[in-house]
């Protein structure tokens, strides 16, 4: 097997840092560039001390052109708005990308400046990206150069309702997803709401009815159902490290049992390595997934409302960004879609 030659740039942020910890003990890969705007020069050890003595490398400036010529594939983990103008045809000629951030999702540039409130630099290379939800889309990802890794909330809720909304078992204007985060999905950036004291015993919905990932959530819930699924999503902040919990909400479209509901999911993803179906009367908790690239899903059909209620939960720097990012990586390469990826959860 020959070695993939990786490049990160924002190796410093949390989704960085996961992709750092995955492709360390990753078989086929070795990374070959460590970028950071604010510590080029450092090194990364000193950034991230619990790679003392296993990473010895300094963070170097970015520049992702002369990186193309070295590398194989180039992680990007920057904030919105930054990749849409760096990935370019010269860069594609070179190498492939997977963009940890939201830039080349959403198949509208309308739609994106929209949401994200920032132009979008890159719409000639949005038909060619390819949503990089493995477990749905592996055929498209294993022929792109360009992957759009999805959002973490977008994940657990897609992956949660997706063989429902495939097989038109639910109303698609009756969705409505309550999810919870841990706070490293805001990022390692220091900010007023996000601080211990902050967050510490409390719990808060935030960009209640205005959250940039509802629209994600919803084009891809419509590519599957062949008609414009709405719903409302309300995120959450919850003070834990690591964790997304999505509990989503849909009027069934007729009758249902758990168990004709389970025939489904596991027609789905009964042969899925990372999804892991509850058993009845059995739910997700973040605790079980943390640290792995699992989605763990349960449901309970509610028959006097006649509604289903569908739990999902992954760690967020792991399924939700830098393990999917590994596992599109995988599939880009040719190799088993579990490679460096079958780390059990850790617990606590
Ligand atoms: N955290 C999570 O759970 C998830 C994150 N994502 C996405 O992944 C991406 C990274 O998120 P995350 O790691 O959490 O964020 P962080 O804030 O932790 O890290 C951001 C990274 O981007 C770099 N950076 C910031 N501004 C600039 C700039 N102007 N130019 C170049 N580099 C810059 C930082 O570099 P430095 O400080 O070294 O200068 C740092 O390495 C985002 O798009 C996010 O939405 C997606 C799913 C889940
Ligand atoms: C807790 C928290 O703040 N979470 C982030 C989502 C992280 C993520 O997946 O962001 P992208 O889709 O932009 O990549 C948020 O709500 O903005």
């Amino acid at each position: 097997m020959d070695t993939i030659r990786v490049g990160i740039i924002g190796a410093t942020g949390y989704a960085g840092e996961e992709l750092v910890r995955i492709l360390y003990s990753h078989p086929a890969a070795e990374i070959v560039n460590l970028s950071s705007k604010s510590y080029a020069g450092q090194p990364y050890s000193k950034v991230y001390p619990s790679y003392k003595d296993l990473i010895t490398d300094d963070c170097q400036p970015e520049d992702l052109e002369a990186l193309s010529e070295e590398a194989d594939v180039i992680f990007l983990a920057l904030p919105h708005g930054l990749a849409s103008s760096k990935v370019t045809e010269k860069v594609l000629q070179k190498c492939k990308i997977i963009d940890l951030g939201a830039d080349f999702r959403l198949q509208d540039p309308d739609l994106y400046e929209q949401w994200y409130q920032v132009p979008h630099e890159g719409k000639g290379l949005l038909k060619e990206a390819v949503y990089g939800l493995c477990e749905w889309k592996r055929d498209e990802i294993r022929k792109t150069r360009l992957v759009a890794n999805p959002g973490c909330y977008t994940t657990c809720s897609i992956m949660s309702l997706a063989p429902l909304v495939k097989e038109h078992m639910i109303e698609v204007d009756s969705v409505i997803i309550d999810a919870k985060s841990g706070v490293s999905g805001a990022g390692r950036g220091v900010s007023l709401g996000n601080h211990f004291a902050e967050v510490n015993e409390s719990i808060k919905a935030y960009k209640v009815g205005c959250h940039r990932h509802t629209p994600e959530i919803e084009e891809q819930l419509s590519n599957l159902a062949g008609k414009p699924v709405t719903l409302t999503f309300t995120p959450h902040l919850v003070p834990m490290q690591r964790g997304i919990l999505a509990v989503c909400y849909g009027k069934l479209t007729a009758p249902a049992t758990w168990e004709s509901i389970a025939e489904v999911y596991e027609r789905y993803y009964g042969k899925e390595y990372f999804v892991r179906l509850m058993a009845k009367g059995e739910y997700p908790e973040t605790r079980w997934v943390k640290g792995s690239n699992f989605v763990d899903i349960g449901f309970a059909v509610d028959e006097r409302t006649g509604r289903i209620i569908v739990i999902g939960a992954i760690d967020n720097l792991v399924k939700g960004a830098a393990g999917q990012a590994v596992q599109n990586m995988n599939l880009l390469f040719g190799l088993a879609e579990t490679l460096g990826l079958e780390q059990a959860p850790m617990f606590p």
